[in-house]
């Protein structure tokens, strides 16, 4: 069975260990280590509140469910570990240095990176705009504003302008974007709106190509311990672990 070492054990963090499939935890990580005893209570593994000796564990993949900041600052150390990747903060890839440099050094090191489709649906043919024409790509995403860490009274578009950019400013919030950008391969129009009257993470895709046209509508349940992130996306994670280890993949 794939073993997986935690980074992050926050609100995924704790819903991957309450419903992971086919895999098993045996290290766990966060900068608060309170968090990450408290979650090696529930399943058994090791909480480390040294990220060297969590790196030096015998396990497959790290998995990172923690900031995009942490994303930058370990994601390397952990290729050096001889570990594999699966990143939920992808907004760290909007650093296109940093997102070479560290493709080149898996290649050279022969790991993976896995980047889980998160918040939204439609990643997998979204990937066609590697080959394909893809002529607007326009994501627009609307939280409460308690999601958003903010109050307003009516609906207010904070952010209009390319995902590499919003990323910066909302790191906790628009890493769809990012893998709409990394999945399409261009860049990815972003609209980011605070409204008190949803009680839902929306996310609107809207795509033009050569393929034809395209909008995918997804409306959220926020997940139980952190309203800005969307139970999909813990969902997606858990599930990318689970078919990591089957033969057969399914979808583009
Ligand atoms: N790709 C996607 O579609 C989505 C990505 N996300 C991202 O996934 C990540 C996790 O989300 P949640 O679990 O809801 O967040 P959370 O805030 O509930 O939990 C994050 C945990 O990571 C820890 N952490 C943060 N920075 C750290 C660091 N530098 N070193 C060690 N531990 C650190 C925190 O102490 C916390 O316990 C966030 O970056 C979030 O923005 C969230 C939703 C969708
Ligand atoms: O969970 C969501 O709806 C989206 C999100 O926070 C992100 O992409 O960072």
């Amino acid at each position: 069975m794939l073993t997986i070492g935690l980074l992050g054990c926050g609100n995924i963090g704790n819903i991957i260990v309450k419903n992971h499939v086919g895999v098993e935890i045996v290290a766990l990580f966060d900068q608060m280590p309170g968090r990450a005893e408290e979650l090696g209570r529930l399943c058994g593994a090791r909480a480390f509140a040294n990220i060297e000796e969590f790196f030096n564990q015998e396990f497959d993949i790290v998995v990172e469910a923690a900031s995009v900041s942490a994303a930058h600052q370990y994601a390397m150390a952990a290729l050096e570990h001889g570990k594999d990747l699966v990143v939920m903060s992808v907004g760290a890839f909007a650093d296109e240095g940093f997102r070479e440099d560290l493709n080149d050094l898996a290649r050279r090191l022969g790991r993976r990176i896995y980047v889980p489709s998160g918040a939204i649906f439609g990643l997998d043919n979204l990937k066609i705009g590697q080959i394909s024409g893809i002529s607007k790509l326009l994501l627009r995403s609307t939280k409460n504003p308690r999601s958003l860490n903010m109050e307003t009274t009516e609906r207010t578009l904070l952010f209009s302008g390319q995902a590499n950019e919003c990323i910066r400013h909302y790191p906790k919030n628009t890493n769809v974007s990012v893998a709409l950008e990394l999945a399409a391969g261009r860049p990815v129009e972003v609209e980011l709106w605070a409204d008190p009257a949803v009680d839902r993470n929306v996310h609107e895709i809207i795509i033009e190509g050569d393929f034809g046209e395209a909008t995918i509508t997804v409306r959220n349940r926020t997940s139980p311990d952190n309203p800005a992130t969307s139970y999909l996306a813990a969902l997606s994670i858990v599930t990318l672990l689970k078919n990591l280890a089957e033969p057969m993949r399914v979808g583009t």
